[in-house]
């Protein structure tokens, strides 16, 4: 092997190393970094010192998209203005999403909202603060984040005075986003509700006086909410309700859907101000009949099932929410104090004596279909004889002779129509459908009123009878559950009927017939 080559290249190292010392552009690369690692080395001290202040005298705060208090400080942002600063916006139809968008130009009052993303830093001068939105509040002082955050719940309140706000939850978006649906909604005027007398004054006294007695219940160590059931049947005004009486007590309503997928326990326990439920039999599907499916629908799937055990029942649960979840929440850990909670439902039959007992649902309310007294009331509403004065001229001409022979008195419009109103047969919201198409014409609406009123009960009969077969159809589900050797011959049957039925025009009877001979 031979050792001489390498050996001769060690003793002319430093010779070479020499060689290039000396060259002057070894001198300048040397130079370069050199005051590259200074600059470095001075840009990570900088940082640090900045990030050691702002340690030191920022404050920093999270407010999660998804909260109330979100809200608040969007709102805040825009009030001060701090949008003309952003250069991202999102652009959208507008719509009664409750969104702080800004007008770009000032003359051009548009269809679009534009609302500022505040995707990048955006610093402004708050009360002689500094604050930079998504940094923090340049101030060692607690108390400022407090009083930034109650002015922008302040100003937040100030503005939605007039409207009420209805959180809904919406998380398919992870669990910071649960309440990020937001809308805006005009607020409604009590009086312009149409119940019978003393339901909305006891409503309002109860809810005040629960607000008002919050020491009364921490003393008595009794929890702080109160639970109200409004059921009956639909259109008769039970969210209308709820809706006119957190706009007279400034409250915000979060609102749930038991019948989504998406709504889980999880999301029940994050409600303040009202917490409303509707149509909460849709929680228990196992109390839940299927008046939603059609007749033959429900002869089918009995059959079906009885044929077919494997496949899924119609009555799979269709919300995630068990009953224990929901009675946490109206009156356990997961309840929140000083909160009303509002519960509709068109099925009280159906929901579980659990959630009924005093203590979760505390005050129940019936609505009925409209009576004449409501009639009345929503035909004045509808035609005020200030609006119409010329209108009652008329009256006589229309008057409902019980009306005239009762009062022996000059009749008016309203009471005509009342009149013709049968008690309790029709919703406020049929009613109120009614009025809306003529209502530029109080006439009119009293002419016509009979003959809609034949019409509709005509409809509501055959509708009536519809459901009977619906029943008959339940009980025949229930009997092919319970004997599950249920053959051909049955099936064919059940066919058979089917058949028939849908030849047969009108016919009710001869249709309640078949299915008798079908449960035999
Ligand atoms: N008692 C009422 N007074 C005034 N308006 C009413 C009344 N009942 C119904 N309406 C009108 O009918 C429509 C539906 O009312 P609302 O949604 O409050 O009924 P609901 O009982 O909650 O019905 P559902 O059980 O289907 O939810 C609304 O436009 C409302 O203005």
């Amino acid at each position: 092997m031979n050792v001489q080559r390498p050996l001769r290249t060690l003793v002319g190292l430093p010779h070479l190393l020499a060689g290039y010392v000396h060259q002057p552009y070894v001198y300048e690369h040397a130079r370069y970094l050199l005051a590259g690692t200074l600059f470095e080395a001075a840009r990570r001290l900088l940082s640090w010192v900045v990030e050691r202040f702002r340690f030191r005298y920022s404050l920093s705060a999270h407010f999660a998209e998804g909260n109330p208090s979100y809200e608040w400080i969007v709102h805040l942002l825009t009030h001060e203005k701090v949008w003309q600063q952003s250069r991202d916006f999102e652009v959208t139809a507008r719509s009664s999403q409750r969104k702080w968008g800004v007008r770009l130009s000032p003359d051009v009052e548009g269809n679009a909202e534009y609302v500022p993303t505040y995707g990048r830093p955006q610093l402004f001068r708050w009360k002689g603060y500094w604050v930079e939105v998504r940094r923090g509040i340049f101030t060692r002082d607690l108390s400022v984040l407090s009083d930034l955050v109650e002015e922008s719940r302040r100003l937040y309140t100030e503005t939605s005075e007039k409207s009420i706000i209805v959180y809904t939850s919406n998380n398919h978006w992870g669990p910071m986003r649960i309440w990020s649906d937001v809308k805006r909604k005009t607020q409604r005027p009590l009086a312009s509700l149409v119940l019978e007398p003393g339901v909305l004054d006891m409503l309002l006294v109860d809810a005040r006086e629960f607000f008002a007695t919050a020491d009364w219940y921490r003393e008595s160590g009794i929890p702080h909410h109160r639970g109200y059931l409004l059921h009956g049947p639909p259109g008769t005004g039970k969210t209308s309700t709820i809706y006119a009486l957190a706009g007279e007590l400034g409250l915000e309503i979060y609102t749930l859907s038991l019948a989504s997928r998406s709504t889980d326990d999880g999301v029940l326990q994050r409600a303040h101000s009202i917490l409303l439920i509707e149509d909460i039999d849709c929680a228990f599907p196992v109390l839940r009949d299927s008046d939603d499916h059609t007749e033959t629908e429900d002869i089918d799937s009995a059959l079906a099932s009885a044929y077919h055990p494997a496949r899924p029942a119609r009555d799979a649960p269709r919300s995630a929410v068990t009953l224990s979840g929901l009675l946490n929440v109206v009156d356990g850990v997961g309840s929140e104090e000083g909160k009303l909670f509002f519960a509709t439902t068109n099925h009280i039959d159906r929901l579980d004596p659990a959630l009924l007992r005093p203590g979760r649902i505390d005050v129940k309310v019936e609505y009925r279909l409209a009576s004449k007294y409501q009639a009345r009331l929503l035909f004045e509403r509808f035609f005020p004889r200030s609006r119409f004065p010329e209108a009652s001229g008329h009256a006589d001409a229309l008057g409902s002779p019980t009306t005239a022979a009762a009062n022996g008195a000059t009749v008016d419009l309203a009471a005509c129509f009342a009149d013709a109103i049968p008690d309790h047969r029709l919703s406020t919201a049929e009613l109120q459908g009614y009025l809306l198409s003529r209502k530029m014409n109080p006439v009119d609406a009293v002419k016509d009123v009979h003959e809609w009123v034949q019409r509709e009960c005509a409809e509501k009969e055959k509708k009536a009878c519809s459901e009977e077969k619906k029943r008959h159809a339940r009980a025949a589900r229930e009997r092919a559950r319970k004997c599950p050797l249920r053959n051909k011959i049955r099936w064919h049957k059940y066919k058979y009927v089917q058949r028939q039925e849908q030849r047969i025009e009108n016919g009710c009877e001869r249709s309640a017939n078949a299915m008798e001979i079908v449960h035999e």
